[in-house]
This record gives structure tokens, C-alpha cells and sequence, in this order.
């Protein structure tokens, strides 16, 4: 059905070489970037945010756990499991990394997870477009456990795509004894492998944090092949009271595509008899996200504003990819243009963006990972919190249909 890598590079005269001339010189701003038709995908980013969630169960185990120092490494454990969703599910789906979607402002990625860990409800925002950032809310209904972020991302190009994540997570633990837990998360930084090829593939870099308000630290080590352990996507991870670096209680080692074990105490002790758990994606199939049908989402979600840009995508019809693409562009820059006249902006659904004044979980547990006190809003057009208030008004408000659905589709999305 797509055209693979070598016949695209061979057949169109060139697209894939003159692609990677253009990112050799690109501004940093990803969505800005033409890639050649056999690498753009259907999906928009907005979906990426339900890649936190794929093991419901796994999330809210944390909730359980009375022990303050076993709950912050099941909260390492749920976020080392999000990783293989996150980084390298399309490659293992299509064979290589692609394009996604750039959503518009306003666009909505809503869903549920039904199953054993009870409903579990993912709410995707597009919270900016200039910067792009991406907002999202994940409750576990069950047992209260909660995630909120926002994120963006800052490319730069030396030898490949570089990406710095820009933005956080923070993940709420209701806990039976008093105080709930609060996680800071930060998030890894990334590299494009195989760009040459035609076959681009994902390789995370550096470190990456969880700090939480019960006194655990974190760290994440990534490295990839011909690195320390010479194994593509590799991990360890400590986890220790904050401050005490050297005080490892346990260490993860392994492949964040793979397995990957956890011992208790530092990494030199590792024996069978100290492994606490080896976590095998294969034991462990995700669980499905459910997702309204079409044509009874609201106009602004997801697959439902992009659904005539995918059809074209799986036909191939990439002239008419362009131009119901350029339909919704057109239609959102006029949106603008009307707002700014107006003297309004456009209201988000869920999230608002938080006003000056210091944010107390940053305030609190910024400086342990090296996060800014405002969370870099100047980046991500905002720092995002999600907004009970709005979402419950949303909640209660029926979807659009009919006529008023056609308005909005017209008006907003060029349909
Ligand atoms: C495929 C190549 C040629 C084109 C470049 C595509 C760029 C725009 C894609 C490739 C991989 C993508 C990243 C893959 C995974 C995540 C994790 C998610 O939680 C936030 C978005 C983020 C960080 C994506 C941002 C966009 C991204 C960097």
C-alpha cells in the first residue's frame, strides 16, 4: 500500500535527497518540515498522548502500594513501560519513524480505556499552534491516580534531527494515609537514526527525572548502540532519597524496547537473588484505547477533522492530501486573523494557561530536575494545567450535531 523508502527515493526524482538537503537547513520548528509523501502518517500528535497509557493497570498500580519508596519505583516502572509507545511504535507498526500530523489549535484527542484497572480517561488538547504544544489529562477513575502535562518540541539539525523535549508531566497518587504523592517528570531527549537510509528510526538521548513530593529521585540514563552497553535503546535507571545520589535502593537495566529488570540496591550487587521484577513487553499486551466512532466525535477531534487527509494518505492520493490539508491551514489562519480583530483568543476546552505567579509543583520540585519555576511557557505558549472546571462544562455539553456541527467544520476547519 506504501511506497517504500528506495522506490520513493528511485521513482521521484530524488524526493528523499532533496528532503535531507532541507533539514540541513531548517529553523528548528518541525512542523514547518515538507516531507516527501511516503513518510507523512495519518496520525496527529494530539493521539501521541494516549502513548502514556497503554497499560492501564500498570499507571494506577502506584495507588496500591503503601510502602513511599516501592510506590515511587512503580511509578518508575509504569513510566520505563510508556517508552516502547512512545518512541518506537510506529517504527514496529510501518518499519521506520514518520511524519505525524501538525494539529491545529484547539484539535482534541479524547478516549477510554475499559479494562481490568477499571475506566481510565485520556483528554488531548492542542494548546498552542505557534509554538506547537500538546496538553493532556489521564484519570484513572478507580483509584484517583492522575497525569497532566504539556509538551512541545525545540529541533536543531548536526549530523541528524536532534530534538529537546520542551514541557513535563506531573502524576498525582492519592495515597490512604493523608497527602497524595506528586511525580515531576521530565522528559527525554531524542535523535533520528537512519536518516540516510530512508528508513528513520527513534534513539533517546541523555537523562530524564521523576521527582516526587515524598522525597524519591529518579534518574534515567538512555543510550543507544556502540554506547557503554553497545545495545540500541538501552536504559538504567537508579532510584534513591533526593540528595542522596549515592544511596541507590534500585537500579533498572535493560532495553526500553525489550525487557528490562529491577534489583534492589545499586547496580554492582545485581544477582538473582536481589531482582525484584523483569518487565516483558511481549508478557504484556497494551490495552485498547476506545474511541468515539467519526461521526459522533465533535468536529474538533482528531480523526474526525483529519479524516479526509487520511483516506487520501491510505489511497495515496497525495494532491489530495494537500489540499484538504490546505483547507483546515487556510481555515485556522483566518480563525486568527478574526480573533485578533475580535480582540479574543481561542478559548481551549480543558486546559488554561496558568498566570505568572510561580507554580507551586515547580516551585516545590522544579530545582531537583532542573526545571524552571515557569516551565519554560515562553516555548510551549503557555504553562498548561488542566482545568476541572472547563472540562467539567465540556463534559456537559452535548457534542455538536447536525447543522451546528457543519457550522463549526465550515468555520474553523475550511469543510
Ligand atoms: C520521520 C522524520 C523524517 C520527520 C521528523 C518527524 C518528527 C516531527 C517526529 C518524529 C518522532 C516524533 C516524536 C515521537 C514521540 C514523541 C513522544 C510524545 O509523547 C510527544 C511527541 C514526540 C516527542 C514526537 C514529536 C515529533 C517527532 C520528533
Amino acid at each position: 500500500m506504501e511506497t517504500p523508502p528506495q522506490q520513493a527515493q528511485a521513482g521521484a526524482g530524488g524526493g528523499w535527497g532533496a528532503f535531507l538537503k532541507s533539514i540541513a537547513s531548517f529553523n528548528g520548528d518541525l512542523s514547518s518540515l515538507t516531507a516527501p509523501p511516503f513518510i507523512l502518517s495519518s496520525t496527529s500528535l494530539t493521539e501521541f498522548s494516549s502513548y502514556w497509557c497503554e497499560h492501564p493497570s500498570v499507571f494506577a498500580a502506584p495507588a496500591k502500594e503503601s510502602d513511599p519508596a516501592k510506590r515511587a519505583l512503580l511509578v518508575l516502572k509504569w513510566f520505563l513501560t510508556t517508552l516502547k509507545q512512545q518512541y518506537a511504535s510506529r517504527s514496529e507498526q510501518y518499519g521506520n519513524e514518520k511524519k505525524p500530523l501538525n494539529p491545529f489549535l484547539g484539535e482534541l484527542f479524547l478516549g477510554k480505556w475499559e479494562d481490568g484497572a477499571g475506566t481510565t480517561e485520556l483528554i488531548s488538547e492542542q494548546v498552542s499552534h505557534h509554538p506547537p504544544a500538546t496538553a493532556y489529562n489521564i484519570t484513572n477513575a478507580t483509584t484517583g491516580v492522575r497525569l497532566e502535562g504539556y509538551n512541545a518540541q525545540k529541533a536543531s539539525f548536526s549530523k541528524t534531527i536532534n530534538v529537546k523535549q520542551i514541557g513535563h508531566a506531573v502524576l498525582t497518587v492519592p495515597s490512604s494515609s493523608g497527602e497524595p504523592d506528586t511525580y515531576l517528570i521530565t522528559l527525554p531527549s531524542l535523535h533520528i537514526e537512519g536518516l540516510v537510509f530512508g528508513s528513520p528510526f527513534i534513539e533517546l538521548d541523555g537523562s530524564s527525572y521523576i521527582t516526587s513530593s515524598n522525597g524519591f529521585t529518579a534518574k534515567v540514563d538512555y543510550s543507544g548502540k556502540g554506547w557503554l552497553s553497545g545495545k540500541k535503546n538501552s536504559l538504567t535507571a537508579v532510584l534513591y532519597p533526593t540528595g542522596k545520589e549515592k544511596d541507590v535502593l534500585f537500579n533498572v537495566s535493560g532495553q526500553w524496547t525489550k525487557t528490562f529488570e529491577i534489583h534492589s540496591g545499586p547496580a554492582k550487587h545485581n544477582s538473582a537473588g536481589n531482582l525484584v521484577e523483569l518487565w516483558d513487553p511481549a508478557q504484556n499486551p497494551t490495552s485498547n484505547l476506545i474511541v468515539a466512532p467519526i461521526d459522533e466525535q465533535h468536529p474538533l477531534e482528531s480523526r474526525r477533522a483529519w479524516n479526509k487527509v487520511a483516506v487520501a494518505i491510505a489511497k495515496g492520493e497525495f494532491d489530495v492530501v494537500h489540499v484538504e490539508k490546505s483547507k483546515i491551514e487556510s481555515a485556522q489562519r483566518e480563525m486568527r486573523i478574526k480573533e485578533k480583530a475580535e480582540g479574543r483568543t481561542w478559548e481551549r476546552r480543558y486546559f488554561t494557561a496558568s498566570p505568572d505567579s510561580p507554580d507551586p509543583v515547580l516551585t516545590r520540585l522544579g530545582p531537583i530536575v532542573n526545571l524552571a519555576e515557569h516551565g519554560d511557557a515562553d516555548k510551549t505558549g503557555g504553562l498548561w494545567r488542566f482545568d476541572s472546571q472547563k472540562s467539567a462544562q465540556a463534559h456537559s455539553t452535548p457534542v455538536p450535531t447536525g447543522d451546528e456541527a457543519a457550522k463549526l467544520a465550515k468555520e474553523l476547519l475550511g469543510q
